[in-house]
């Protein structure tokens, strides 16, 4: 059964098509971390048979910005201000995987860290975001 952060992450994301678009998937929410999943697809490659890197930087930034979100209250919203990665192996083929965990969760920034690795455990690229939080301000 779902915990309830999934459920909260899942209604957050229900209008962010992007995360449709490459197929990623919620596996788990906890207090300040999240896992995150993809399937490696054809059309997710580049020229040299790689999962294109503004995927993987796309996983990165959703495994923190959901990790970070956990403990984000619910008239708040996360934008990302920062994000470094390193590309250490290339992934091409089964299922990838994201975790992610906030580090420092601040008033107004939060920072987290988030490592993908693939099917067999191995560390494919490891990324740090910085978030800043602001109140939703309706209009
Ligand atoms: C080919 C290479 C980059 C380097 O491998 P090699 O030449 O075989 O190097 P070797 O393993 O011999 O290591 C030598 C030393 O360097 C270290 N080290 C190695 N790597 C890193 C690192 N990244 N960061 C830091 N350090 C690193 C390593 O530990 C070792 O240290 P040591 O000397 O023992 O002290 C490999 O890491 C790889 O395939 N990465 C995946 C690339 C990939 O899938 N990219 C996405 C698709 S492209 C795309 O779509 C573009 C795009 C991007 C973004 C947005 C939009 C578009």
């Amino acid at each position: 059964m779902k915990n309830e952060l999934v459920l909260r992450e899942e209604e957050w994301m229900k209008n962010n098509r992007f995360r449709d678009l490459i197929g990623l998937q919620i596996e788990d929410i906890g207090d300040g971390t999240a896992t995150l999943s993809l399937a490696v697809q054809d059309q997710l490659l580049q020229g040299a048979g790689m999962v294109h890197g503004g995927v993987i930087t796309t996983l990165i930034d959703s495994v923190i910005g959901s990790a970070v979100r956990s403990v984000m209250a619910d008239h708040m919203v996360s934008l990302t201000a920062e994000l470094n990665i390193n590309f250490f192996r290339p992934a091409t083929q089964g299922r990838i995987f994201a975790e992610g965990r906030v580090i420092n969760r601040g008033k107004q920034l939060a920072v987290g860290v988030g490592d993908v690795k693939g099917e067999n455990g191995k560390l494919l690229a490891t990324g740090r975001a910085t978030y800043v939080l602001k109140e939703i301000t309706k209009k």
